[in-house]
């Protein structure tokens, strides 16, 4: 489980003295919202002032809260653009960002200038994407945090641990929002299965409609 950095790293009135990147990373249903909200409401306990963000194209659940798949839910603020975060965020110490895959890559700079301005940052987001791709800015956030968990789900063919997020209907688009009606995790073994069934049945869709 992830601890936190000593509390030397604040001054005696309990700031933060150092700013630092951490990443929360997975497949669907690993458990990556459920790990940054037990991050932030210890930092809440902690009384330093927070805030949370999540990226408007999701609004899968609530407009202004992140939630988990098992409905553990906190107050967060929905942006357009990464940018918006340096205004909002200005007064809090700690800063949480969920569904991070969602955002342009500047998500990286920003994270970077807010850690730089000692502030706490917390990113959580899909390390993958259904084709077992690196996803958006997720993979640069990885090489300049401090911190960097992987979490992982249960893969739901075998019951292995699983990394991967299987999609279970048959479009190419990157971005399709959804939950267990459009996804699956899966290990690597199961992902690949189901990819190379999924590429089979295209290439035999393919030749019929050359006949
Ligand atoms: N295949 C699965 N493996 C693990 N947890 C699952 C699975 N399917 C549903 N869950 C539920 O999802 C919760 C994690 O939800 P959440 O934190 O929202 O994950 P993520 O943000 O990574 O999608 C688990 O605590 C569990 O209740
Ligand atoms: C793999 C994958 C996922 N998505 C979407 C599906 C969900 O709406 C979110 C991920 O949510 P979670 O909190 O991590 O469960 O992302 C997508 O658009 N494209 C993909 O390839
Ligand atoms: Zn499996």
């Amino acid at each position: 489980m992830f601890i936190e950095p000593h509390f030397s790293e604040r001054d005696h009135e309990g700031s933060l003295k150092v700013g630092w990147i951490e990443v929360i990373c997975g497949s669907m249903f690993s458990g990556k919202t459920e790990e940054l909200i037990r991050r932030m409401k210890r930092a809440a306990l902690a009384r330093q002032p927070l805030q949370i963000f999540k990226p408007a194209i999701d609004t899968r659940y609530h407009e202004e809260q992140i939630v988990s798949h098992n409905e553990n839910a906190l107050q967060s603020i929905t942006v357009g653009h990464a940018s918006d975060i340096l205004a909002l965020a200005e007064s809090a110490e700690v800063v949480g960002i969920d569904e991070a895959q969602f955002f342009e890559d500047d998500l990286v700079d920003v994270c970077v200038q807010l850690a730089n301005q000692n502030k706490r940052v917390i990113v959580a987001g899909l390390d993958m994407d259904f084709e077992g791709h690196p996803f958006g800015a997720m993979p640069a956030l990885m090489a300049v945090a401090e911190f960097v968990t992987k979490v992982h789900a249960i893969c739901m063919v075998c019951g292995a641990v699983a990394s991967y997020s299987f999609r279970l209907v048959d479009t190419n688009e990157q971005l399709l929002l959804g939950e267990k009606e459009l996804y699956e995790a899966r290990c690597r073994r199961c992902f690949l299965e189901g990819m190379r069934y999924r590429h089979h049945t295209e290439e035999a869709r393919i030749r019929e409609n050359r006949r």
